[in-house]
């Protein structure tokens, strides 16, 4: 992917009130890296993925897409107009734990909902667009099932594929696996190995420590809104050094030794 998005994220605070969730955050994607974010429940990594779109207003800092400030005109400035928050979300896809498919429409029109709306494409190149989208995450036999018709797995495809039709440079995903049966796991992160594989730019909240291991460039292990550590999967998963990030690890090992 040619023109992956790079993601620079200065000094960001976050306050819900007077509860601070973010505490000087610093973190650079490259262009065409992953990042995974982990840590425990209640650590800031949802808010501080949703911060990267401006679906969570951060109070202080910057962040980047590609050297452009998003949320404000400038470092302490003033809030971006609606108009130019949108021109540059349509290149930053987001998926959900949840799927957020519109029941009543089939996977092919829940794809192609976005292309036909927010890029107001012709029906007929929309629905070729969004064939291909589930063409690629695998689903070219579902095409014309309902949501309610498909599985977890599936559902979160489609979702996947809402996404990457619209052609973003980079990608969010918050815990996309988390509402899943066990089973059904494993085709959805599939799905993503792909993508990262050819060259897209993502930032994964996630638990799943094997996706991390051997997907991700770079793990960040955050902790009470803070960033504790940033570095590669192996570091941050097979050796270490920061007790907090050790006691993480422990837990979620003897949790999931059953
Ligand atoms: N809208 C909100 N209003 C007030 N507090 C919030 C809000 N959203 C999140 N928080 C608080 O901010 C902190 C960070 O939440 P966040 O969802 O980012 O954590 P997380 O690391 O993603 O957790 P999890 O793994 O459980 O999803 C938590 O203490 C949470 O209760």
């Amino acid at each position: 992917m040619a023109d992956a998005s790079s993601v620079e994220i200065r000094g960001v605070d976050k306050f819900y009130g007077s509860f601070q969730a973010l505490s000087a955050i610093d973190l650079s994607v490259p262009p065409g890296k992953v990042t995974c974010l982990i840590g425990p429940s209640g650590s800031g990594k949802s808010t501080l993925l949703r911060c990267i779109n401006f679906l969570e207003v951060y109070d202080s800092g910057e962040i980047r897409i590609d050297g452009r400030m998003i949320g404000y005109d400038a470092p302490g400035g003033r809030r971006m107009s609606g108009g130019a928050l949108r021109r540059m979300r349509q290149s930053i896809g987001m998926v959900f734990q949840q799927f957020n498919l519109w029941p009543h429409m089939t996977a092919r029109e829940n794809v192609a909902e976005g292309l036909l709306r927010v890029r107001r494409l012709r029906r007929a190149e929309a629905m070729a667009r969004a064939e291909a989208a589930l063409e690629k995450v695998g689903l070219g036999d579902r095409m014309d099932n309902h949501p309610a018709r498909l599985s977890g797995g599936q559902q979160q495809r489609v979702a996947i594929a809402r996404a990457i039709a619209m052609e973003p440079r980079l990608m969010l995903f918050d815990e996309p696996t988390s509402a899943l049966d066990p089973e059904l796991v494993g085709e959805v992160l599939g799905v993503m190995k792909t993508l990262a594989g050819e060259g897209m730019t993502m930032v994964v909240v996630t638990h799943e420590m094997g996706f991390a291991a051997h997907v991700a460039d770079r793990v960040a292990f955050m902790d009470r809104g803070e960033l504790v550590a940033v570095d590669t999967p192996e570091a941050i998963l097979t050796r270490p050094e920061d007790p907090r990030i050790q006691s993480f690890l422990r837990t979620f090992h003897e949790r999931n030794s059953f």
